[in-house]
């Protein structure tokens, strides 16, 4: 076997295509939507410009946004065949399982049945996801039947008000907003890779997002704000967390929510999220999580040049937010639908089926041998 870095492993360091959605790690700016800086979103947008940019290559006007959250507000509904499936899915599911079976499935009661139905079909799962998400985790959990729709008008609002039945605060409606907003796009990862080769197939738009929500769902990428969590849960104080951390490393063991693939000194989303996991650890009452976590951050830097990407500190944020541990990926899926769904559309505009070789590294050539004789 050839050496994996040498190789060019896992496609590192070469282009697959072209995007104008979005830049990441380049100089002079880490992360851009369409030309805008992810910070300069985070702090004067909301998700909703955020994916009318994505999907429409321009911010909205007043009036363009007055329309487009009252079209989402409009489609927010699950079908009843949707919600019975969803009564059936067990309440030890993985909660990533059920948004892939939820987008498939709805992808059989409303199919895209052309191209001209593209953003529809997108808005569609935008405005459908928090619903899919909360209605089989509400059904299996507690054992209540919700309603779908509710009177938020931004989407970040409206999750929040399905999983606790009660509006949010102003201060836990903006975190989301935001973490929707770091969460919506980030070129050519895996999971919008995923999305890409299958649309470069010509496929449909609900076999796309299906396709990416498995790739979301592993510990690698998506899966790491959840398997983050898990771990700093286990540490009882930030000198524990060191002496653990110090083991897991010894043991090769990777640590969730640190590395990346594309940035080599920081993720320019997690300045942003650690300073709001840091305000909610205040108003939670109790910042032992949060230190932890700084903990994690220092010694990680300090051991091994390793710094935390946009999943760590989504982990304590969430956390304090009230929000079960397993829904973290699944919010990930509500927000990079927008990025997946903009990408499919970019391929399908400029289309030439996506298709690589692969170095043979295999048997000779050689003849069967007859089965009685092997
Ligand atoms: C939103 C997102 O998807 S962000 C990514 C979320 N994923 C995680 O947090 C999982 C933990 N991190 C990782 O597994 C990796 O850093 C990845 C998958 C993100 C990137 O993988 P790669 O591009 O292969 O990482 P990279 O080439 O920078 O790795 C360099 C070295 O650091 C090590 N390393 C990288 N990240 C970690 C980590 N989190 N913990 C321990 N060691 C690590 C690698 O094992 C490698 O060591 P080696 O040279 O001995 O083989
Ligand atoms: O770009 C990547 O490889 C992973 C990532 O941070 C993301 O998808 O947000």
């Amino acid at each position: 076997m050839v050496d994996k870095k040498l190789s060019g492993a896992g496609l590192r360091g070469q282009s697959a295509g072209e995007t104008a959605l979005c830049t990441v790690g380049k100089s002079g700016s880490g992360l851009t939507y369409c030309g805008y800086d992810v910070a300069d979103l985070a702090e004067n947008a909301t998700f909703e410009e955020v994916a009318y940019l994505l999907f429409n290559g321009e911010l909205p006007t007043a009036a363009q946004l007055d329309g487009y959250k009252n079209e989402l507000m409009s489609l927010r509904d699950l079908p009843q065949a949707l919600k019975e499936v969803f009564q059936r899915i067990p309440r030890d599911a993985h909660p990533m399982d059920v948004m892939r079976t939820g987008c498939s499935f709805l992808g059989n009661l409303e199919p895209e049945v052309d191209f001209t139905q593209q953003y529809n079909a997108a808005n569609r799962l935008l405005a459908a996801f928090p619903a899919i998400m909360c209605y089989w985790y509400r059904y299996s959990h507690d054992g209540v039947d919700i309603e779908c729709t509710t009177d938020e008008d931004s989407l970040a609002g409206h999750f929040l008000k399905l999983l606790n039945g009660k509006a949010p605060s102003e201060q836990h409606r903006r975190v989301m907003d935001v973490s929707l907003i770091l969460y919506a796009e980030h070129e050519f990862n895996a999971s919008t890779f995923t999305a890409r080769v299958c649309a470069s197939t010509l496929s449909d738009m609900f076999s796309c997002i299906t396709g990416a929500i498995g790739s979301l769902r592993g510990p690698l990428h998506g899966g790491a704000n959840e398997a983050a969590m898990e771990m700093i849960q286990q540490f009882s104080s930030p000198e524990d967390a060191k002496i653990k951390m110090a083991g897991m490393l010894e043991r090769k063991e990777k640590i969730m929510g640190f590395g990346h693939a594309i940035y080599r000194t920081s993720d320019p989303r997690n300045v942003i999220i650690k300073a709001w996991s840091e305000k909610l650890a205040h108003e939670f009452g109790d910042t032992s999580l949060y230190d932890i976590s700084v903990a994690c951050e220092e010694f990680m830097w300090d051991t091994k040049k390793l710094f935390c990407n946009a999943d760590f500190f989504h982990a304590s944020a969430y956390h304090f937010m009230g929000i079960p541990t397993k829904l973290f990926t699944p919010i990930f899926v509500c927000s990079r639908l927008t990025g997946w769904a903009a990408h499919v559309m970019e391929q399908r505009a400029n289309n030439r089926i996506i298709r690589p070789s692969a170095d043979y590294v295999g048997a000779e050539p050689r003849k069967v041998v007859p089965i009685g004789e092997r």
